[in-house]
């Protein structure tokens, strides 16, 4: 017989974090790495090179000279600050390159093992500007700008030009990976190397020891929603249906929160809003890689699936609790969690009188730990198969560094929960009546141990 506690550990141990990147080279007819742009000096002039192995370090030099110095973004400026980033770069008007993204095999290599999807999902590739890395060229960590709610990734393409050095580093939920193109290109002439990642992952571009790192960067956008599942076997499949299995068997106990409540994940990714406007059911549709599974999984199971900022009071402040301290056992004690439909930050309140709980007490969902009693009516049982992420609010850090200024966008943490009914009616129940039952509130009420 397997117990509760054993039930919610196989749960955790089913939930997939996979590679939040992907990279990998790919052969090119060779005449796609023909490369011409205007001269900064003299822009009614072109050049001509080929970006592979044989490019000369003097053609690549004045294909360097023809770059502006890259900025990156600190707030809402564009800043040129070469200890932070050290890059030429050039814009789009200035050049014209024969490589079509769209006739590689990077993309459909990329994408499905990035996003995870079950099904096919449409994904624009929009190219945004040249940089060359001269010896001793970098550019620190950083996350990518998001442009919009629909940005979730960004891809580099690195040419084949000779260089050493200028690793590409990306570090995420404490997992390193790191992609050497010089070496992987090392005299090639018709291979281009490639790393996708999802755009809020943290990535820096280490010195250039030698020669000219020349690559393109895209930023990737989900275009329509995906619909049903249309590839039988694709990359996800096995991940949905291993935390599938797990989650139903967890709901199938009937000691398991027996009044229905809520299963939180705490996400792994961050997504771009637009503070005080973006609603957070908007980003259903754009969760990245493992966030997605979570999302497929716990909607096939016909929970009701919702996206929240969370709040947390660190002490229990309510009178209502003191009141009856004594009648409850001391394993009652733990913060208040109050779940938000829109992303705030907390530091944009100062310092706040009263508790999150109660400022938020008429908007906000109030939950307990599932194997707790309630402090408070209206309550409800909560379950963190993932634990809550210990950032709430935007994540200030990134919104100072970008590779472009803020567009008003700012990245937040946020947790999926998912919605369960009574036992015996598990799924049905919250499946017929959708989303707002994520507010169990009167089940849990009836059943306010004081
Ligand atoms: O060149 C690279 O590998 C990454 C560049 C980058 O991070 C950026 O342009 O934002
Ligand atoms: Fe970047």
């Amino acid at each position: 017989m397997t117990t509760l506690e054993e039930q919610i550990e196989i749960a955790r141990a089913a939930v997939v974090k996979s590679d939040p990147w992907s990279s990998g080279t790919t052969q090119v007819p060779p005449e796609n790495l023909q490369f011409f742009y205007r001269e900064r000096q003299n822009p009614s002039l072109s050049r001509f090179l080929e970006l592979n192995s044989h490019a000369t370090a003097n053609n690549l030099d004045a294909l360097s000279a023809s770059c502006e110095k890259a900025t990156f973004g600190r707030a809402l400026e564009d800043v040129f600050d070469e200890s932070y980033r050290k890059a030429g770069k050039m814009d789009l008007e200035m050049f014209a390159s024969k490589l079509d993204i769209h006739q590689t095999r990077i993309l459909p290599t990329a994408i499905p093992r990035l996003l995870r999807e079950a099904s096919k999902r449409d994904v624009e590739a929009e190219l945004y500007k040249l940089n060359v890395y001269d010896k001793g060229g970098f550019f620190r960590a950083h996350k990518d700008t998001p442009r919009n709610e629909r940005m979730f990734g960004s891809l580099v393409v690195v040419f084949p030009t000779p260089h050493t050095g200028g690793d590409l580093v990306l570090r995420h939920d404490g997992k390193e990976f790191t992609f050497d193109s010089g070496k992987v290109l090392a005299g090639s002439v018709d291979t281009i190397a490639f790393v996708a990642f999802f755009s809020d992952v943290e990535h820096e571009v280490l010195p250039v020891t030698s020669g000219h790192r020349v690559t393109l960067t895209y930023n990737l956008y989900y275009t329509t929603p995906s619909t049903a599942l249309s590839i039988p076997l694709s990359p996800n499949v096995g991940d949905v249906s291993q935390l599938k299995v797990a989650l139903s068997a967890l709901l199938d106990n009937p000691n398991f929160s027996p009044q229905g409540g809520l299963l939180g994940f705490g996400l792994t990714h961050s997504y771009p809003v637009i503070p005080g406007q973006t609603k957070l059911e908007d980003l259903l549709p754009v969760l990245k890689g493992s966030d997605q599974v979570i999302s497929a999984a716990c909607s096939e199971l016909g929970l009701g699936v919702a996206l929240k900022s969370v709040l947390e009071d660190p002490e229990i402040t309510s009178r209502y609790y003191l009141m009856y301290l004594d009648k409850r056992p001391p394993e009652s004690k733990y913060p208040r969690q109050t779940l938000l439909d829109k992303a705030i930050d907390p530091s944009e309140y100062g310092q706040i009188e009263q508790s999150w709980s109660s400022l938020f007490a008429r908007e906000g969902t109030q939950v307990h730990p599932h194997d707790k009693i309630p402090l408070i009516t209206n309550s409800t049982s909560m379950l963190w198969i993932l634990p809550l992420s210990d950032q709430s609010g935007y994540e200030a850090r990134y919104i100072a560094y970008g590779n472009q200024a803020s567009l008003g966008l700012v990245y937040v943490k946020l947790s999926l929960v998912a919605a369960f009914g009574p036992s015996g009616d598990r799924m049905s129940w919250v499946a017929d009546s959708g989303r707002e039952n994520i507010q169990l509130s009167e089940h849990e009420s009836s059943n306010d141990a004081i």
